[in-house]
């Protein structure tokens, strides 16, 4: 039996101080990480160079303890991978060339070809899986399907995924092509993470919430359902958080049709009605609103607490509902860190 607390959690373990780790955070909340973001140049040199992207991962665990680290890349790194051209804007975000016909789908890269691109990540993942202390899990991402779909198809993000519903609703086929090649680079992807020593894999759809009705099956579910069941075929064992963001009602369910061990659940979600409708399926994370990490105060506190009580009976990894902000207080995820463990 593994003694690692963010795998008992997601085994199905109840644990009576849940563990712990935060969406983002290595980030730019940190001075030693904008210390080593300035010593890589740019954002996408950070995640290229291993020494550097281990050294940032690393930074938020010799710093608070968390039970987990989370791999530091993006999800836009497999666009760039196919084939795309990827860059950042300082202070606006990712820019990348895009896809919106059935001739662009075609072009990519083959699956095959995208561990050229991204070999240096496996590389990151194996200074990890050496480095990290003994009691820390280390967790591999990708994007899912639709969410990476969406910034392909608008070449950047977009407030509503206008531009990926265009798609969709214009030629349901080309759009599935290009949703089933992002499938299967993903599983290779997080397949090559897992060899490398990645424990735990996370599926981020940030935009999961914008699909509905039969779309919702069709490219949350569903790819998720794929991508799950093909690397747990891979790499029995090897539990995955799946995080279909303001999914809202259909987070109940997520977990037992796609077979995920636990589901991320963002702030919007009431854990009260989560812990009712989603922890029955096993382990959930969450779901704390990142901006009490700047505000912190009594609120901090109190919502620390709400959050570990909701989820107290059954299997829970205590998280933020979306990533830590650039303008938080170093200072208040100590003290949210106190507030859960005592
Ligand atoms: C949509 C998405 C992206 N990337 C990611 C998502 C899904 C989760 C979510 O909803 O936030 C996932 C991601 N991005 C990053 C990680 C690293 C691991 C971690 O959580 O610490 C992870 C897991 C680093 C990053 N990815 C990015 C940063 C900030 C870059 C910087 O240092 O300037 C970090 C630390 C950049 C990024 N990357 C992306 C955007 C839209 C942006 C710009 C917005 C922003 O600046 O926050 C795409």
């Amino acid at each position: 039996m593994t003694q690692k607390t963010i795998l008992r959690a997601l085994a199905g373990e109840r644990l009576p101080t849940p563990p712990v780790w935060m969406m983002r955070q290595a980030g730019r909340y940190l001075p030693e990480y904008r210390a080593t973001r300035a010593q890589a140049g740019d954002f996408l040199s950070l995640c290229y160079y291993p020494d550097l992207a281990a050294e940032v991962t690393l930074q938020p665990i010799r710093r608070y303890g968390f039970d987990a680290a989370i791999l530091f890349a993006d999800i836009l790194l497999i666009p760039q991978a196919l084939g795309l051209d990827l860059w950042f804007v300082t202070g606006e975000g990712p820019r990348l060339s895009t896809v919106t016909s059935a001739a662009e789908v075609a072009a990519l890269k083959p699956v095959d070809a995208i561990h050229d691109t991204l070999s240096p990540i496996y590389e990151t993942v194996r200074i990890l899986s050496r480095e990290l202390p003994r009691e820390t899990t280390l967790i591999g991402f990708a994007g899912a399907p639709w969410t990476v779909a969406t910034y392909m198809i608008a070449g950047r993000g977009t407030p509503d995924q206008g531009p990926a519903h265009m798609f969709k609703d214009a030629d349901r086929a080309s759009f599935t092509a290009l949703i089933d090649r992002v499938t299967e680079a993903t599983i290779a992807y997080l397949s090559a993470q897992i060899e490398a020593g990645a424990e735990v894999v996370k599926l981020f759809d940030s935009w999961a919430g914008s699909l509905k009705g039969q779309d919702f099956d069709d490219f949350a579910l569903e790819p998720a359902r794929r991508i799950i069941t093909e690397i747990k075929a891979r790499h029995p064992g090897i539990p995955v958080i799946a995080f279909p963001r303001e999914a809202g009602p259909r987070y109940a369910g997520f977990a037992h049709a796609t077979g995920a061990d636990c589901v991320a659940l963002d702030n919007s979600v009431d854990a009260e009605w989560a812990a009712a409708h989603v922890q029955m399926d096993g382990c959930v994370q969450g779901n704390l609103d990142p901006k009490l990490l700047v505000s912190g105060g009594p609120d901090l506190e109190s919502e620390v607490r709400r959050v570990v009580n909701a989820f107290s009976n059954g299997p829970h990894i205590f998280n933020l509902g979306h990533g830590i902000t650039p303008d938080a207080d170093p200072q208040n995820v100590s003290r949210m860190l106190a507030a859960i463990r005592g």
